[in-house]
């Protein structure tokens, strides 16, 4: 009898549970939609009039948040006995309040805050390096065109100093106030600071040991492929720029931050042979993409996307122009925007941000806190994978047999020069992120324990940029700088280590569906993973789509063995994607006697202070050098 009653108890509070969390999760929805849009709009068409209504929008949705995870509570004691574990792991998430648990000043000043660093951020403009009465130039898409095209020594170094003058400079005190915002905020969710929030989401005590072990094996290949770019550059501009042993400038890499170096790919790929996307439009490269998606069996753009997205960068206004996906929270309106340039970096990214929605629709039937990426809520889900799936479909697209199947590569000879060519392509693009990618993070977890000073914050940026990265600042830096707010995800506060792990794990998810796609087989050679192309598997569609269904209902762990049989960050898959091209570097390093690592003596930044800021002054002027950090690559 008592068992009986115990039983009807707990199904009784199961179903209670079950009525409860649906109700918070309707009404969350429509809250989340509203705050959605105001956010859409203030980013796609940045005025006084959206910033407002964008302000009030996020208090309202900030007010809701309070109001459910005030009511989830009261189910504190319970939530924990039920069975159902698809359950439990919503209360478990609607647990963390997130920085709606400030004060309702306090909230407002560090929406404000964000708000207004990304507006300087999407708004700067910088003068033109022949004419400095022209001040008109904008990140998208003049300084990236800049960056990517311009081989003058002089107009990158102008280009690369004075968009940080009018970026992160500017930002440099707002930043001081949102750090202390933020811990306030972490304190109040019962974390130590705003990194330990961050990480929350990833789910493992061993995350930042694992993510350290993940470099120490990437180490190796990156060094080469560093060493190597470097003479190529040394013999490009000469060795009084570009010393032998030395970190690389950071204003030669075709990329505003060193992250991505494909763009310097004519001056480094070994033999020339491009594809090229001229005559292309901005609707065909998002319709290629979305053909890509369907050939796998998965969902097409529904008609509000095509209606409502932003594809090409509007005249006349101010916007962010950082690419963005969005999910409108009511199974319906999924958005891109994008100031989409018609290169094969954008059909890259086209790619990625549709990855984002592909995500979005096909887990829009699960309840909103298992539909991870970035909803206006701010406790962010780990993100990892929601960053991976446009970049496995690109992996596909980018081989020379894809882009000759879609008319977009003349010829194509299968031969070992070939190979090597593309590989260095990827190298160029996947590799030499993946220290930035620890890196951005590295330094912000730094910054929110206190680790790092802000009396030092450009000078520790610095030294991570050059210990992981081996590159320097073409001129010297201060603490007058703020170099990191030169990069959308700071002054913008999104997380960036999800990057990181989408790098390791893609390659993962792209070996599991060569796999299934009979693309890849590791005792074939005639099968490497690097030419797979898995166009038109249904079988690898079904594969990828049973994980994305997922959500974040699961623990990252379970969702990647769903798709790949294995449980954990490894890798080991990315150095045999990469492994031809890591053979071939080593031998061309030790045929020109390369010297791998970089050291300098140089004092890349010092620590002077604007005046109002230096308390005591460090003796002896400049700051013990960085530079004289020998290198311990
Ligand atoms: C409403 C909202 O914010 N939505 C989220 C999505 C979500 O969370 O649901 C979102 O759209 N975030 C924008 C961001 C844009 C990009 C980015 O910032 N990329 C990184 C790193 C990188 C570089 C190369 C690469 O191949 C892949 C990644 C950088 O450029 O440094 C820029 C172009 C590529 C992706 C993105 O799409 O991740
Ligand atoms: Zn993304």
């Amino acid at each position: 009898h008592l068992a009986g009653q115990a039983r009807a108890e707990s199904e009784q509070l199961e179903e209670d549970a079950r009525n409860f969390l649906n109700e918070l999760d309707a009404r969350g929805s429509q809250e989340c939609t509203e705050a959605t849009m105001s956010n859409w709009k203030y980013a796609s068409d940045i005025t006084e009039e959206h910033r407002e209504e964008k302000a009030a929008a996020q208090l309202k949705y900030a007010a809701w948040e309070k109001e459910a995870w005030g009511r989830v509570r009261k189910w504190n004691g319970k939530w924990e006995t039920l069975s159902d574990p698809f359950l439990r792991r919503q209360f478990k998430f609607m647990s963390v309040l997130g920085t709606a648990a400030l004060p309702k000043q306090d909230l407002e000043k560090y929406n404000n805050l964000v708000t207004e660093m990304s507006t300087i951020y999407s708004t700067a403009k910088v003068c033109q390096y022949k004419d400095p009465k022209s001040c008109k130039l904008e990140l998208e898409p003049d300084l990236t065109r800049i960056l990517r095209t311009s081989r003058d020594y002089g107009e990158l170094e102008h280009v690369w100093k004075m968009w940080r003058y009018s970026s992160g400079r500017r930002i440099r005190d707002h930043y001081k106030l949102f750090v202390r915002l933020a811990n306030k905020a972490a304190k109040l969710n019962g974390f130590d600071n705003m990194g330990e929030m961050w990480v929350y989401p990833y789910e493992s005590e061993t995350f930042r040991a694992d993510l350290a072990e993940l470099w120490e094996q990437l180490k190796p290949l990156y060094q080469q492929l560093h060493a190597y770019v470097r003479r190529k550059l040394r013999e490009k501009y000469g060795e009084r720029r570009i010393s032998r042993r030395g970190p690389i400038p950071a204003h030669l890499m075709g990329n505003m931050w060193s992250q991505d170096w494909s763009e310097v790919n004519d001056l480094a790929v070994p033999f020339p042979g491009k594809a090229s996307i001229d005559g292309y439009t901005p609707r065909r490269m998002f319709e290629l993409s979305e053909e890509f998606f369907a050939s796998l069996n998965l969902t097409r753009m529904p008609s509000e996307f095509w209606e409502h997205s932003i594809i090409e960068k509007p005249q006349g206004r101010d916007l962010v122009c950082h690419a963005s996906a969005w999910d409108f929270c009511n199974g319906k309106d999924f958005r891109i925007k994008q100031c989409t340039d018609v290169t094969m970096s954008d059909l890259l990214t086209v790619h990625h941000e549709m990855g984002h929605i592909e995500y979005y629709l096909q887990y829009k039937h699960l309840p909103g806190v298992f539909r991870s990426g970035a909803n206006p809520g701010d406790v962010p889900h780990a993100g990892g994978f929601h960053e991976a799936v446009g970049d496995v479909l690109a992996l596909s697209v980018a081989t020379p047999k894809h882009l000759q199947k879609i008319g977009l590569l003349q010829e194509v000879h299968d031969d070992q020069e070939e190979d090597i060519n593309f590989l260095l392509k990827m190298a160029l693009e996947k590799i030499t992120f993946l220290p930035f990618g620890y890196l951005m993070d590295l330094w912000r977890w730094d910054v929110f324990s206190g680790k790092t000073h802000e009396d030092n914050w450009n000078c520790a940026w610095w030294d991570l940029r050059f210990k992981l990265q081996g590159i320097k600042p073409p001129v010297q830096r201060s603490e007058y700088d703020f170099d990191p707010g030169a990069k959308y995800h700071i002054p913008a506060n999104v997380p960036y280590i999800r990057y990181f792990v989408s790098f390791v794990v893609q390659f993962q998810f792209h070996k599991a569906l060569c796999m299934k796609a009979g693309e890849y087989d590791p005792l074939n050679p005639a099968k490497p993973l690097h030419k797979c192309d898995i166009y038109q598997s249904t079988d690898a569609g079904n594969l990828l789509g049973k994980m994305l269904q997922l959500g974040s209902s699961k623990e990252w762990p379970e969702a990647m063995e769903a798709l790949t049989g294995g449980r954990r960050m490894d890798a080991s898959v990315i150095r045999e994607y990469f492994k031809p091209l890591e053979n071939w570097l080593k031998k061309d390093n030790e045929r020109h006697g390369e010297f791998v690592g970089w050291e300098t003596d140089e004092v890349l930044c010092t620590s002077e202070l604007p005046r109002e800021e230096a308390k005591s002054e460090p003796s002896g002027g400049a700051a013990p050098a960085l530079g004289l950090m020998l290198v311990a690559a």
